[in-house]
């Protein structure tokens, strides 16, 4: 038998699931409060539980970590009101699988979750955020920000709640905000994407919500703006934080009512968009400066899903470089060392440098040359290595200080009466080889601005000999 745990202080709430439930032939047990909840949940396990996160005497959020430390197994689905979604998203990242907003107005949606989680497809969740995050340009691998984050987008996808994306200039803001709209109820409908800061300010507000012909000089027709052309897709305002304040206020407007009027017209027009919002800058250090109004900061940041640099992410970086390279070029691949500069680069332009210099590299590469290769890299990519190199290659005075100390520990075991353990001293030889073999091979490899290909040539050794050389499990600093 499945046993449900529904755990709300409202009782209506409370019936109302119970019959919902039984009706699906489940055994439902309610708590009206955490004291219940405790009794109930000493008393046997649960497959699932609903929990409300504002209750009389303890919060939603401090029973999702009671179940989901004591009882794993059991599937748990947070319930908020509109002013509590922001907790929802907490309740997410501390592990609840979805979330709910009450009143329930979609029971259809509110019983296919019930049942997906009874059914345990999570695995079918998984496939499917990466099938849409490939469908929206978005490579990723092993980085778990990007992979919890991606989660995070696809459960508050379907909801109908607005969202802020925070990020570095070319780190996929834009790539995010297509992937909430094919993840959601809306992915039918149109995506439009409007930059508020390519626009002034006349010309960005016809843009949202279009003109009247004659409104202003040179408007010679009727223009739908994109909040009547988004429909009920979505809309993405890149760049939110350059809109100025009478934009600010109007959009403001558009939030809090769904209304909004053409630019010298008289009908109030309604609009079901929703808006994903993205921004480069703090937009909370802009409304301290006084440069973003709080109120829609408030609206607009329902959920804020806040993209990591690149350089947070190193482990995709030949990834994304690969995946950019089978775009433009097939036969072209990438060297492993090239790709291991690239992973030491901060790449400032995230993303975008990535493709920017990708591009650029392609552009000069020989005729009839298959691979890119460090010296094909931009100075500045190539010198990030050359930086650590220069940081772990011995200095002539550290070569010669090593050599000393190695000779006069060798000369005090010689001339020492007790007896000579042969074993120590074959190591001790080991341990010079390595180090003189490791010090030879950096200092190549400076020459070489960190080539490592040309770096063996001329040392005339292969290159698992000079891999083997540098020891490098034992030395990340020169990977
Ligand atoms: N994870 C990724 N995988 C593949 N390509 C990516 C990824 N992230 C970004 N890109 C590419 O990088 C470029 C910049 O992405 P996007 O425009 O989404 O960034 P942005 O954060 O919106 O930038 P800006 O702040 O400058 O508007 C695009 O060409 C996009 O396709």
């Amino acid at each position: 038998m499945t046993n449900i745990l529904i755990v709300d202080d409202d009782r209506e709430v409370g019936n109302f699931l119970n019959y919902f439930l039984k009706e699906k032939g489940l055994n439902v047990y309610m708590a009206y409060s955490g004291k219940d909840f405790c009794e109930l949940f000493e008393k046997q396990s649960y497959q699932l539980a609903l929990i409300d996160v504002k209750l009389p005497d303890t919060s939603g959020l401090d029973i999702l970590k009671n179940i989901t430390e004591k009882m794993p197994a059991c599937k748990t689905i947070v319930m908020t009101g509109y002013s509590t979604v922001k907790v929802a998203v907490d309740a997410i990242k501390l592990g609840a699988n979805d979330f709910i907003e009450k009143p329930f107005d979609d029971l259809d949606a509110l019983e296919m979750t019930i049942d997906q989680l009874l059914a345990n497809k999570v695995t079918t969740a998984e496939s499917d955020i990466q099938e849409l995050a490939r469908t929206s340009g978005i490579i990723t691998g092993k980085s778990d920000t990007m992979n919890r984050l991606l989660a995070l987008a696809y459960k508050i996808a379907p909801k109908n709640i607005n969202v802020l994306i925070e990020g570095e200039t070319g780190t996929g803001k834009e790539l995010f905000a297509n992937f909430l709209h094919y993840a959601s109820q809306r992915n039918g409908q149109p995506f439009i994407g409007i930059n508020c800061g390519a626009l002034s300010e006349s010309l960005l507000e016809s843009e949202l919500f279009g003109h009247e012909k004659g409104a202003f000089t040179g408007a010679s027709k009727e223009r739908r703006g994109v909040f009547e052309l988004a429909g009920k897709g979505t809309l993405f305002l890149d760049e939110v934080g350059e809109a100025s304040m009478s934009t600010q206020v109007k959009l403001l407007r558009v939030l809090e009512t769904g209304e909004f009027m053409r630019v010298g017209g008289e009908t109030v027009q309604k609009t079901n968009t929703r808006i994903v919002a993205a921004t480069h800058v703090d937009l909370t250090e802009a409304v301290k400066n006084r440069a973003f109004r709080e109120d829609l900061l408030y609206r607009l940041d329902v959920v804020k899903l806040v993209i990591p640099p690149l350089r947070e992410r190193r482990e995709d970086i030949p990834l994304i470089a690969n995946h950019l390279l089978n775009k433009a070029e097939e036969k072209i691949q990438l060297s492993e060392e090239a790709a291991e500069l690239m992973q030491q680069y901060d790449w400032p332009g995230n993303v975008r440098e990535l493709s920017n210099v990708i591009k650029r590299t392609l552009t000069i590469m020989d005729e009839g040359s298959s691979m890119i290769s460090p010296r094909h890299l931009p100075v500045n990519i190539r010198t990030g290595k050359l930086l650590l190199i220069e940081k772990a290659k011995p200095t002539e005075a550290t070569f010669e200080e090593y050599l000393k100390k190695w000779t006069d520990d060798m000369l005090d075991v010689w001339r020492a009466e007790e007896k000579v353990e042969m074993e120590m001293i074959l190591n001790k030889v080991k341990d010079l080889e390595r180090e003189i073999g490791r010090a030879f091979v950096l200092k190549v490899l400076k020459e070489t601005i960190g080539d490592r290909q040309d770096a063996a040539k001329r040392l005339n050794i292969s290159m698992r000999k000079l891999r083997y050389l540098l020891n490098e499990k034992g030395q990340p600093s020169v990977k």
